[in-house]
Protein backbone atom coordinates (compact mmCIF):
# COMPACT_ATOMS: atom_id res chain seq x y z
CA UNK A 1 0.00 0.00 0.00
CA UNK A 2 1.15 3.62 -0.84
CA UNK A 3 2.59 5.61 2.24
CA UNK A 4 2.98 9.44 2.85
CA UNK A 5 6.45 9.30 4.89
CA UNK A 6 8.12 12.45 6.31
CA UNK A 7 11.28 11.90 7.79
CA UNK A 8 12.40 15.05 9.55
CA UNK A 9 15.82 16.17 11.15
CA UNK A 10 17.30 19.23 12.61
CA UNK A 11 19.81 21.20 10.15
CA UNK A 12 23.06 18.80 8.88
CA UNK A 13 21.17 15.60 10.46
CA UNK A 14 22.19 13.95 6.98
CA UNK A 15 18.67 14.40 5.39
CA UNK A 16 19.93 15.25 1.86
CA UNK A 17 22.36 12.33 2.16
CA UNK A 18 19.51 9.61 3.50
CA UNK A 19 17.23 11.39 0.72
CA UNK A 20 20.17 10.86 -1.89
CA UNK A 21 21.34 7.03 -0.46
CA UNK A 22 17.49 6.16 -1.02
CA UNK A 23 17.55 7.26 -4.59
CA UNK A 24 20.41 5.39 -5.50
CA UNK A 25 18.86 2.55 -4.00
CA UNK A 26 15.77 2.53 -6.32
CA UNK A 27 17.58 3.92 -9.31
CA UNK A 28 20.15 0.63 -9.31
CA UNK A 29 17.05 -1.75 -8.90
CA UNK A 30 15.65 -0.10 -12.14
CA UNK A 31 12.94 1.75 -10.39
CA UNK A 32 11.59 4.90 -11.09
CA UNK A 33 11.60 7.84 -9.09
CA UNK A 34 10.70 11.53 -9.50
CA UNK A 35 12.64 14.16 -6.99
CA UNK A 36 10.56 17.84 -6.37
CA UNK A 37 11.57 20.70 -4.80
CA UNK A 38 10.45 23.98 -3.68
CA UNK A 39 11.65 26.87 -5.12
CA UNK A 40 12.07 28.48 -1.94
CA UNK A 41 15.66 26.81 -1.53
CA UNK A 42 17.71 28.93 -3.55
CA UNK A 43 20.86 27.67 -1.94
CA UNK A 44 21.06 24.74 -4.31
CA UNK A 45 18.02 25.64 -6.84
CA UNK A 46 17.51 22.67 -8.64
CA UNK A 47 19.45 20.20 -6.86
CA UNK A 48 19.05 18.06 -3.72
CA UNK A 49 23.01 18.89 -2.08
CA UNK A 50 24.28 16.85 0.91
CA UNK A 51 27.09 18.39 2.15
CA UNK A 52 27.54 15.02 4.34
CA UNK A 53 28.21 12.86 1.40
CA UNK A 54 29.40 15.33 -1.38
CA UNK A 55 26.83 14.43 -3.82
CA UNK A 56 24.06 16.00 -5.58
CA UNK A 57 20.91 14.78 -7.30
CA UNK A 58 18.73 16.90 -9.85
CA UNK A 59 15.13 17.87 -8.46
CA UNK A 60 12.65 19.31 -9.63
CA UNK A 61 11.81 22.60 -8.73
CA UNK A 62 8.40 23.13 -7.62
CA UNK A 63 6.43 26.89 -7.41
CA UNK A 64 3.55 27.40 -5.51
CA UNK A 65 1.79 29.23 -7.92
CA UNK A 66 1.23 26.25 -10.19
CA UNK A 67 -1.18 24.22 -8.27
CA UNK A 68 -1.21 20.53 -9.34
CA UNK A 69 1.70 20.29 -10.83
CA UNK A 70 3.25 17.25 -8.80
CA UNK A 71 0.07 15.40 -9.33
CA UNK A 72 0.55 16.02 -12.63
CA UNK A 73 3.82 15.15 -13.40
CA UNK A 74 3.48 11.64 -11.34
CA UNK A 75 0.61 10.47 -13.52
CA UNK A 76 2.59 10.94 -16.33
CA UNK A 77 5.88 9.50 -15.61
CA UNK A 78 3.86 7.03 -12.97
CA UNK A 79 7.23 6.45 -10.67
CA UNK A 80 7.51 3.83 -8.11
CA UNK A 81 8.68 6.18 -5.76
CA UNK A 82 8.35 10.35 -4.86
CA UNK A 83 11.00 11.64 -2.92
CA UNK A 84 10.65 15.15 -1.82
CA UNK A 85 13.46 17.32 -0.17
CA UNK A 86 13.07 20.72 2.05
CA UNK A 87 9.64 19.93 2.26
CA UNK A 88 8.78 22.56 5.32
CA UNK A 89 8.95 25.15 2.69
CA UNK A 90 5.89 24.03 0.76
CA UNK A 91 2.16 24.50 1.79
CA UNK A 92 -0.38 23.33 3.69
CA UNK A 93 -2.29 22.83 -0.28
CA UNK A 94 0.64 21.25 -1.56
CA UNK A 95 1.54 18.46 0.93
CA UNK A 96 -2.67 18.10 0.44
CA UNK A 97 -1.72 17.67 -3.13
CA UNK A 98 1.02 15.22 -1.95
CA UNK A 99 -1.42 13.32 -0.16
CA UNK A 100 -3.92 12.67 -3.70
CA UNK A 101 -0.36 11.35 -4.86
CA UNK A 102 -0.32 8.81 -2.41
CA UNK A 103 -4.60 8.06 -2.10
CA UNK A 104 -5.68 8.60 -6.19
CA UNK A 105 -2.48 7.40 -7.55
CA UNK A 106 -1.12 4.85 -5.39
CA UNK A 107 2.20 6.21 -5.06
CA UNK A 108 4.92 6.17 -1.97
CA UNK A 109 5.93 9.81 -1.20
CA UNK A 110 9.15 10.07 1.03
CA UNK A 111 9.20 13.81 2.57
CA UNK A 112 12.67 15.02 3.92
CA UNK A 113 12.99 18.27 6.26
CA UNK A 114 12.60 20.29 9.28
CA UNK A 115 10.29 19.91 11.64
CA UNK A 116 10.72 23.81 13.54
CA UNK A 117 11.43 26.99 12.70
CA UNK A 118 14.30 28.99 14.32
CA UNK A 119 11.58 29.88 16.92
CA UNK A 120 10.71 26.28 17.30
CA UNK A 121 7.95 27.10 15.63
CA UNK A 122 6.13 23.98 13.26
CA UNK A 123 6.45 25.17 9.34
CA UNK A 124 3.25 25.46 7.42
CA UNK A 125 4.45 22.31 5.54
CA UNK A 126 5.53 19.89 8.46
CA UNK A 127 2.93 21.34 10.36
CA UNK A 128 0.55 19.40 7.42
CA UNK A 129 2.63 16.29 7.59
CA UNK A 130 2.22 16.06 11.27
CA UNK A 131 -1.54 16.37 10.73
CA UNK A 132 -1.51 13.89 7.28
CA UNK A 133 1.55 11.36 7.19
CA UNK A 134 1.03 7.66 7.73
CA UNK A 135 4.03 7.57 8.91
CA UNK A 136 6.65 9.80 10.72
CA UNK A 137 10.62 9.01 11.37
CA UNK A 138 12.98 11.33 13.37
CA UNK A 139 16.98 11.47 11.82
CA UNK A 140 18.78 11.91 14.93
CA UNK A 141 21.51 14.42 15.32
CA UNK A 142 23.55 16.01 18.00
CA UNK A 143 23.87 19.33 19.82
CA UNK A 144 26.88 21.39 18.56
CA UNK A 145 27.68 22.29 22.33
CA UNK A 146 26.90 19.30 24.23
CA UNK A 147 25.75 15.74 23.53
CA UNK A 148 22.00 15.98 24.07
CA UNK A 149 19.87 15.26 21.75
CA UNK A 150 20.09 18.46 19.00
CA UNK A 151 16.36 19.08 18.62
CA UNK A 152 16.15 23.27 17.78
CA UNK A 153 17.63 25.00 14.98
CA UNK A 154 19.20 28.38 16.34
CA UNK A 155 19.53 31.50 14.23
CA UNK A 156 22.64 33.53 14.78
CA UNK A 157 23.77 36.73 13.81
CA UNK A 158 27.16 37.86 14.55
CA UNK A 159 26.84 35.34 17.36
CA UNK A 160 23.75 36.51 18.85
CA UNK A 161 20.52 34.34 18.52
CA UNK A 162 18.00 35.97 16.82
CA UNK A 163 13.92 35.27 18.41
CA UNK A 164 12.19 37.59 15.71
CA UNK A 165 12.65 37.64 11.89
CA UNK A 166 11.30 36.35 8.92
CA UNK A 167 10.51 32.24 8.58
CA UNK A 168 12.73 31.49 5.65
CA UNK A 169 16.15 32.98 5.56
CA UNK A 170 18.75 30.55 3.43
CA UNK A 171 21.38 30.09 6.20
CA UNK A 172 25.34 28.47 6.13
CA UNK A 173 27.09 26.83 8.24
CA UNK A 174 30.35 28.93 8.77
CA UNK A 175 30.32 32.79 9.60
CA UNK A 176 32.38 34.19 6.87
CA UNK A 177 29.70 36.66 5.47
CA UNK A 178 28.37 38.58 7.73
CA UNK A 179 24.47 39.35 6.47
CA UNK A 180 23.79 35.57 5.96
CA UNK A 181 22.65 34.19 9.27
CA UNK A 182 24.26 30.97 10.85
CA UNK A 183 22.84 28.14 11.97
CA UNK A 184 23.08 26.22 14.95
CA UNK A 185 21.82 22.62 15.92
CA UNK A 186 20.88 22.51 19.63
CA UNK A 187 19.03 21.03 22.38
CA UNK A 188 16.14 22.71 24.84
CA UNK A 189 18.59 23.03 27.16
CA UNK A 190 20.84 25.32 25.28
CA UNK A 191 18.68 26.78 23.12
CA UNK A 192 17.24 28.41 26.22
CA UNK A 193 20.33 29.38 27.47
CA UNK A 194 21.17 31.28 24.63
CA UNK A 195 17.45 32.38 25.05
CA UNK A 196 18.47 33.77 28.15
CA UNK A 197 21.75 35.21 27.42
N1 LIG B 1 31.90 21.33 4.11
C1 LIG B 1 30.85 21.04 4.88
N2 LIG B 1 29.96 21.99 5.20
C2 LIG B 1 28.90 21.68 5.96
N3 LIG B 1 28.64 20.47 6.45
C3 LIG B 1 29.49 19.49 6.17
C4 LIG B 1 30.63 19.70 5.37
N4 LIG B 1 31.26 18.52 5.25
C5 LIG B 1 30.54 17.62 5.93
N5 LIG B 1 29.48 18.20 6.52
C6 LIG B 1 28.50 17.48 7.32
O1 LIG B 1 27.39 17.17 6.50
C7 LIG B 1 26.23 17.03 7.28
C8 LIG B 1 25.09 17.64 6.54
O2 LIG B 1 24.65 16.70 5.60
P1 LIG B 1 23.35 16.93 4.71
O3 LIG B 1 23.01 15.64 4.05
O4 LIG B 1 23.60 18.11 3.82
O5 LIG B 1 22.31 17.26 5.88
P2 LIG B 1 20.92 18.03 5.91
O6 LIG B 1 20.26 17.81 4.58
O7 LIG B 1 20.18 17.37 7.04
O8 LIG B 1 21.23 19.47 6.21
C9 LIG B 1 26.56 17.70 8.63
O9 LIG B 1 26.55 16.70 9.61
C10 LIG B 1 27.93 18.29 8.46
O10 LIG B 1 28.71 18.10 9.62
C1 LIG C 1 15.53 26.71 10.93
C2 LIG C 1 15.30 27.44 9.66
C3 LIG C 1 16.00 27.10 8.51
N1 LIG C 1 15.80 27.78 7.36
C4 LIG C 1 16.56 27.42 6.14
C5 LIG C 1 18.05 27.36 6.32
C6 LIG C 1 18.50 26.34 5.31
O1 LIG C 1 18.82 27.08 4.13
C7 LIG C 1 17.25 25.45 5.10
C8 LIG C 1 17.37 24.06 5.72
O2 LIG C 1 18.39 23.34 5.12
P1 LIG C 1 18.92 21.88 5.60
O3 LIG C 1 18.90 21.09 4.33
O4 LIG C 1 17.97 21.33 6.61
O5 LIG C 1 20.28 22.08 6.15
O6 LIG C 1 16.18 26.12 5.75
C9 LIG C 1 14.88 28.81 7.30
O7 LIG C 1 14.68 29.42 6.24
N2 LIG C 1 14.19 29.16 8.43
C10 LIG C 1 14.37 28.52 9.61
O8 LIG C 1 13.70 28.89 10.62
Amino acid sequence: MAKLIFRYGSMNASKSANLIMDWYNHKSNDKSVLVFKPVTDTRDYGYVTSRAIETKIPASLITPDIEGIMFAMTKTFMPRIVFVDEVQFFTTKQIDELSSVVDELGVTVIAYGLMTTFKGELFEGSKRLVERADVIERIRSECTECSNEGVMNGRFVNGVMQTEGKTVVMGKEKDEDKHIPVYKVLCRKCYEKEMSK
